[in-house]
């Protein structure tokens, strides 16, 4: 049955909704940031740029990066975006638009993220880098989805008991990342660990302004959480969006994070973007 109109949308000139994106546009690697001037950041490396696009907060560049054709895709804020993007990139690879029925081979894209961080450790310095080999689910987007087979229900009850969540809210998911890309992009430069991801910026990452927030403990319970061997080093916005949906649709993913904040210390980088720079050099010089 083909798919319908309502569900996969296609722009009069065929590509993708919210995207603009048609199957020849990307290259199988595929590198995600968050803000969209990190896009050309990313891509003024590169050899040549053969596409481009903009469509909201979805800005895509593709071009050859020794060798190898790469797109880079600015993603927004948020994992209510990741739904979007991730669902809009399996379908240019894995749903012939033709006939709106899904391929018969299918095709696995690596999805690299590199993203801004702030750290929950008091150990790990502003301006260093971090790979997440897990995410911690915050967010609940995940639960639309059968994730059952993703999800790692010892360390998730581990964690729900330890920090007494509040059973108003989405139960916690653990996801790994791609351990295939994890021991490409490792290196003594790196921090490993478990990455939080919230639903927000400020109360959900416990940051109080104005607004008191309703669980004060909660940064300083996950601070002092481990689980064989693995504590939570870091808090962000997209990372469990990203690894739950690749794991879903079987594309490799890993998060590459710059910590520009340090929560327990109460700082911040001078030069966040600079940081960012080191960390996309870093990244393309294992790609
Ligand atoms: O710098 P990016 O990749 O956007 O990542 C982080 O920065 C944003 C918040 O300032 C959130 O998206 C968070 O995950
Ligand atoms: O503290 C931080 C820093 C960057 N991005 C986040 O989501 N949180």
């Amino acid at each position: 049955m083909p798919i319908k109109p309502s569900e996969l949308i296609l722009n009069p000139d065929g590509s993708i909704y919210h995207l603009n994106l048609k199957p020849q546009d990307i290259g199988n690697i595929i590198i995600f940031v968050g803000d969209q001037d990190r896009v050309s950041q990313v891509t003024k490396h590169f050899d040549s740029i053969d596409f481009e696009t903009q469509k909201r907060e979805f800005k895509t560049q593709t071009g050859l990066f020794k060798g190898k054709r790469i797109t880079v895709i600015s993603t927004g804020i948020g994992t209510d975006n990741i739904d979007i993007v991730l669902n809009e990139l399996d379908a240019l690879v894995n749903i012939d638009f033709g006939t709106r029925t899904v391929k018969k081979k299918l095709k696995t894209l690596d999805i690299i993220r590199i993203g801004t961080t702030g750290a929950i450790q008091n150990d790990i310095p502003l301006d260093s880098f971090l790979i997440s080999t897990h995410a911690l689910d915050l967010v609940g987007m995940l639960h639309a989805y059968h994730i059952e087979t993703i999800s790692n229900s010892s360390l998730e009850d581990t964690f729900i008991a330890h920090t007494n969540w509040d059973k108003n809210r989405a139960r916690p998911i653990v996801i790994e990342g791609s351990n295939t890309l994890i021991d490409k992009f490792k290196s003594a430069q790196t921090y490993q660990g478990l990455t939080a991801t919230a639903s927000g910026f400020y109360g959900p990452q416990g940051r109080t302004l104005r607004l008191p927030i309703s669980n004060r403990s909660l940064n300083k319970n996950m601070e002092s959480f481990s689980f064989d061997n693995t504590r939570i080093t870091n808090l962000e916005m997209e990372t469990s969006g990203i690894y739950g949906l690749a794991k879903l649709f079987g594309h490799r993913a890993i998060s590459l994070n710059a910590i520009i904040a340090n929560r327990p210390n109460g700082t911040f980088s001078s030069n966040p973007k600079a940081t960012v720079e080191k960390l996309i050099t870093y990244t393309l010089e294992r790609i």
